[in-house]
């Protein structure tokens, strides 16, 4: 074993954890554009979940950068030691028999396809929140596309840093079609269909 570490087997306590809980665990990735949603759809959706009596929590790319990845930047490097870190604690909070609802922009395909590995492809459902960069551009919730345009970001994903769209996810949710409500209906369904 690498390092001397011997990981101890929790397997039966994980089982124990989720079934007091009444359901599986999963994590609900949600990836877009700064300003696509992912926030204001993920805070709907959990209280949704929690009003319905499932077991949550919710990691946002916002709250985890001031805290546990404070220090972390928008490089390509930064941004992939971000998701690894959130990836590891999406996967503890699945190991507690949580719904884990994770909110980042994550611009990668590697990026996703790397939380997905780590908590398990079973344990994972990929959502893309699909709003056009003029939408996001136009709604400029924190004015942070005025300021990379006049080249005060740099590596601002869809301005000057890439943005790869899910080929397939496993839900796709354009905003400029549905509401909040609607989103939250259909997120709702597919996350039922999967912790049975
Ligand atoms: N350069 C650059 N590119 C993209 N986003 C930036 C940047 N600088 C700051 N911000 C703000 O950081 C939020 C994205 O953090 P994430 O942890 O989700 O990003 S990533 O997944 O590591 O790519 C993102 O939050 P959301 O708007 O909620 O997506 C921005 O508010
Ligand atoms: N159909 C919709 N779904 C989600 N957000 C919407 C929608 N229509 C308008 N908005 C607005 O778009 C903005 C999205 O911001 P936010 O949730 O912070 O995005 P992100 O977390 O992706 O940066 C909010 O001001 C929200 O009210």
């Amino acid at each position: 074993m690498e390092n001397n570490i011997f990981a101890y087997d929790y397997e039966e306590v994980k089982e124990l954890r989720s079934s007091v809980k009444g359901h599986r665990p999963i994590v609900v990735w949600l990836t877009g554009l700064s300003g696509s949603g992912k926030s204001t759809i993920a805070k709907a959706l959990e209280i949704q979940l929690i009003k319905d009596g499932f077991h949550t929590s919710t990691l946002d790319g916002d709250n985890l950068r001031t805290g546990l990845n404070s220090g972390l930047g928008f490089s390509k490097e930064d941004r992939e030691e971000n998701l690894r870190r959130v990836a590891e604690v999406a996967k503890l909070m699945t190991d507690a028999g949580l719904i884990v609802i994770a909110a980042f922009v994550s611009p990668l395909k590697a990026n996703r396809d790397l939380v997905k590995k780590t908590v398990g492809a079973s344990r994972f459902i990929e959502v893309f929140i699909d709003t056009p960069l003029e939408i996001c551009e136009e709604r400029d919730v924190k004015g942070l596309y005025q300021l990379a345009r006049k080249g005060k970001i740099k590596d601002f994903t869809g301005i000057n840093a890439p943005y790869e769209k899910p080929e397939s996810p496993d839900v796709h949710i354009e905003t400029s079609i549905f509401t909040v409500e609607k989103s939250v209906a259909i997120l709702s369904k597919e996350i039922r269909s999967k912790i049975k």
